[in-house]
């Protein structure tokens, strides 16, 4: 009763506030997805056809493995690799780019941005995805009817990782239905929802096709009623086309095929069981009888209207317009909205904050205790470059550690947004190269703020200075290096290459000092200007140790000094004729080197460019190869 109740508020509710889009009928034919494991190819999709048209909405149904979500995969441009067939757009062969811009795909898992409200998760959407020309106020109605539709008010100011699954779900969809695609596939969008939330969902859905969109989503058992709400239904049995039509015409095709549906059953059950050879083996007629999907007769077989009062609106009446389908907010919106969200997401991870905070004390105090006091000590001259050595490996493990760690699962968020073409990459990178900054540099400050008078350092303001930007720039250059190698890589080997990698730059960082100014093989040489910590390294000395420094104290207890003299020191060590400015300028060009780096890479790893596509095959070949040797 609540659940037609809600329907027939649907019904009456309408989304006229959204944008015009054009139709999209997209068809397939012949479409095969293959997916090789090792030397194992394993076929999902087997030379299935079919069409989704405009206005329609459409379930694809199947028993569990049968390729479902494979289908949507191929079909959303998700998935490209192993895909053969046709897939074309009003007629016409598919152009991918073009149909990524049109389409949006809401996954099965409901990959939510953390600690923001449901209402600013919607605003910032709304931001990003209607652009500036919408004013505010169409926005928040927009907004108003999505939430209202969706019945997400009551969820209004819930933070996204306390709604409750079917919230969750809800808010995935009504995110995306903010700038009304012409496309919109979802993946089970009814998976943890009750019958009243699955009901008003599919309910919306069918308003959202009626607006003349083409809705696609894959159900796992859906109840009779929400059944018989489909315009189009179409099954997939072991990757082939096993039914399409519409709901109607299941129980009559299968009653042809001898396969009659109990009276009291419900015919989609059914049809699932059918498929999954739970009453024998009778998939491969089902597929005969539609043609793997290419066969329209069950098409337009007695179509079931109760909601006969959706007629089409077609909210495009009055012509399409002419739409670019370029970003909607110019970059600089987009650089704003992320900024705003990201800044937002730092405050309130409070206990990330306190833990960075609690760690940076912690560390600080122990560095502290360990040179404790040895800066103006010219008989400890060697332990004082140790600690200008622990900085610079505090400045590197610490900053890049957290994001080895959460950054492969902000990858996987992203990718969404990014799929579902929210915003570009640059505006989001450099979001989020500003948004870091002046938390690591203000958790840089408390570390230093501490290490650096306790050690005795010299109070000079402009040796100080020289010190702390050192540090800080280590530190975002290690950031922008975790970026870099979490952005193409699971937490797993991220956090196994981080200190990987780190260990080579830090042994070159040190590599020849003490031999004075002997000088080193030009191959060890050239490799030694390639680590950034060697240049923080020699920043930290200079700024300490640099001229115009006068000698150091020898302690009374102490015979003899041998580096009470600064200036023999640096030379000891080999970097006598090293400028600060210099080793800032380069650690500067390794800042923007790391950071283009990362930015290359994540790009990539979204959209990957024909180079990455034949490393990763010729990766595959030379794992199947190592396979094949044992
Ligand atoms: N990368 C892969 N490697 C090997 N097998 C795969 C891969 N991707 C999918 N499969 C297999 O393809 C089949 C179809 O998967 P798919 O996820 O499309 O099924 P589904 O119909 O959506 O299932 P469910 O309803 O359980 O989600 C499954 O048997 C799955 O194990």
């Amino acid at each position: 009763m609540e659940a037609a109740g809600a329907s027939t508020a649907l019904g009456r509710a309408h989304l006229s506030h959204l944008p015009q889009r054009p139709p999209v009928n997209l068809g397939f034919q012949d479409l095969t997805y293959t997916v090789t494991n090792g030397k194992v190819a394993k076929i999902i999709l087997r030379g299935i056809n079919g069409e989704f048209r405009s206005g329609q909405l459409t379930a694809i149904l199947g028993p569990s493995g049968a390729g479902k979500s494979t289908l949507l995969n191929v079909l959303a441009g998700y998935k490209v690799n192993g895909a053969s067939g046709i897939i074309s757009t009003n007629g016409e062969q598919r152009n991918l780019r073009q149909f990524r811009k049109l389409s949006r795909y809401i996954m099965q898992e409901d990959l939510l941005q953390p600690l923001i409200t449901v209402r600013e998760a919607m605003i910032m959407a709304a931001d990003l995805k209607l652009g500036s020309a919408i004013p505010k106020q169409r926005k928040a109605v927009i907004v108003e009817e999505i939430v209202q539709l969706l019945r997400l008010d009551k969820a209004w100011d819930t933070s996204s990782e306390r709604l409750s699954g079917g919230e969750r779900k809800r808010l995935s969809i009504a995110l995306e239905l903010l700038n009304n695609p012409p496309v919109i596939f979802l993946d089970e969008p009814t998976t943890g929802l009750d019958d009243v939330a699955s009901s008003t969902c599919v309910s919306l859905l069918k308003r959202v096709a009626r607006g003349g969109r083409t809705v696609v989503c894959s159900l796992h058992t859906p109840s009779a009623r929400l059944f018989s709400v489909f315009d189009h239904v179409y099954v997939v049995a072991d990757g082939r086309c096993a039914y399409q039509g519409t709901a109607s015409g299941v129980v009559p095709f299968l009653n042809e095929l001898q396969l009659p549906c109990p009276k009291t059953y419900n015919p989609a059950d059914f049809v699932i069981e059918v498929s999954s050879g739970e009453y024998g083996s009778h998939v491969d007629r089902m597929v005969a009888a539609v043609d793997n999907g290419k066969c329209q007769r069950w098409r337009d077989y007695e179509v079931d209207d109760r909601y006969e009062e959706m007629e089409i609106e077609q909210l495009n009446t009055g012509g399409v317009q002419k739409h670019t389908y370029r970003y909607e907010s110019t970059a600089s919106t987009q650089f704003v909205v992320l900024l705003k969200r990201m800044l937002l997401q730092t405050v309130r991870n409070r206990d990330y904050l306190w833990l960075r905070v609690g760690l940076h004390l912690f560390l600080g105090v122990i560095i502290a205790m360990l040179f404790y006091r040895i800066g103006f000590d010219a008989s400890k001259t060697i332990f004082n470059f140790g600690f200008c050595y622990a900085c610079i490996i505090a400045m590197l493990y610490v900053p890049m550690m957290p994001i080895l760690l959460a950054f492969p699962k902000e990858v996987q968020l992203i990718r969404r947004e990014y799929f579902n073409r929210w915003y570009g990459l640059k505006p989001y990178y450099a979001a989020l190269v500003i948004s870091r900054t002046p938390a690591t540099i203000f958790f840089s400050l408390i570390y230093l703020s501490i290490v650096y008078p306790l050690t005795s350092q010299p109070m000079e303001m402009s040796r100080i200075l020289m010190f702390i930007s050192v540090c800080i720039l280590v530190a975002l250059i290690s950031e922008s290096m975790g970026t870099a190698i979490s952005s193409s890589l699971s937490v797993v080997n991220s956090v196994f290459m981080g200190p990987v990698l780190s260990v080579p730059l830090m042994l070159l960082a040190v590599y020849g000092m003490g031999s004075g100014d002997q000088p080193l093989p030009i191959l060890w040489k050239l490799a030694r200007y390639c680590s950034f910590m060697r240049y923080g390294l020699e920043g930290l000395v200079v700024a300490i140790y640099g001229p115009p420094r006068g000698d150091l104290i020898c302690p009374d207890h102490v015979d003899y000094c041998e580096y009470k003299n600064p200036n023999y020191f640096i030379k000891l060590m080999g970097m006598s004729g090293v400028s600060f400015w210099v080793d800032i300028g380069m650690l500067f060009l390794m800042l923007v080197a790391t950071h283009a780096a990362g930015y290359y890479l994540l790009r990539q790893r979204l959209s990957p460019n024909y180079a990455f596509r034949a490393i990763k095959v010729i990766g595959r070949f030379v794992k199947t190869k190592i396979s094949l040797s044992h």
